[in-house]
């Protein structure tokens, strides 16, 4: 079954220096969040974790009518010889400061290190991927069945964080990604229909052991990558958009 191939770096050496895109002006955290107790719901024992509303209503559509702003850019024709089949509109940015507000300033963190959960993860960890992806799915869009890779990484400081003597961390850490984020920005209640992120319990796609969960506005789902990850779709959406924001969680190696 298709790998998703998508973050890889291509071979080779490009001809042309490719300028980094300068991140986005992600909009503030507003209302200050989390704005309720974070409560993990396990959907499927140790492999999908959901946190129900961990934005509000408001964060999300804030987020959706930025997001509709940034250059999306449309999956570029048929996919390579085993890479997962993803039709969306997609956004991508390393974006380490973004990643660390997420992990600090949305409660997520201690959601995550929290004792009734904190040994789901993988190991020690450390915060999340800076390899931000927003997704917008219209009407007929969808992403295949696939397998989501875990990846090796070093983590750089962020240019918020302090000083290296002042630190108890090093200054560079090495990684690697063990559950895949998906936080949904849109659901049925703002006219987006079908999308489900859809779960398999065997390497097959059959209907009768589907876990399929329906977008929810607000909502992050946590689901096991790598070696142990179920195989899973993001079904066609019928109507409306569908907003996702995807990152990973990362721990030592
Ligand atoms: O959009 C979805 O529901 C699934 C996304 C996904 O599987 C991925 O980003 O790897
Ligand atoms: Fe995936």
């Amino acid at each position: 079954m298709a790998k998703d191939k998508k973050s890889k770096a291509p071979k080779g050496r490009s001809v042309e220096a490719v300028a980094p895109i300068a991140p986005p002006s992600w909009p503030p955290f507003k209302p200050s969040l989390p704005v309720s107790d974070l409560h993990a719901e396990t959907l499927v024992e140790s492999k999908i974790v959901v946190f129900r509303n961990f934005w509000p209503r408001n964060l999300c559509r804030d987020y959706v009518s930025f997001l509709k702003t940034l250059p999306l850019v449309t999956t570029p024709g048929k996919p390579k010889r085993g890479e997962a089949v993803r039709v969306n509109d997609r956004f991508q940015i390393d974006d380490p400061s973004f990643a660390q507000r997420l992990w600090l300033e949305t409660g997520l963190k201690d959601a995550i290190l929290d004792s009734s959960v904190s040994s789901l993860w993988g190991g020690d960890v450390v915060g999340l991927n800076p390899n931000i992806r927003v997704y917008r799915y219209s009407k007929g869009q969808y992403f295949d069945c696939h397998y989501d890779d875990s990846n090796n990484l070093t983590l750089s400081p962020t240019t918020d964080a302090p000083p290296p003597q002042q630190q108890q961390q090093p200054s560079s850490l090495a990684a690697k990604t063990t559950w895949t984020l998906l936080l949904y920005l849109t659901s049925a209640s703002d006219g987006c229909l079908g999308g489900d992120t859809v779960f398999y319990r065997r390497d097959r796609p059959l209907a009768s052991e589907a876990v399929a969960v329906s977008p929810e506005t607000g909502m992050l789902l946590l689901h096991k990558h790598g070696d142990d990850c179920m195989l899973h779709e993001g079904r066609e959406v019928t109507a409306g958009e569908k907003w996702v924001l995807r990152t990973d969680l990362c721990v030592r190696r």
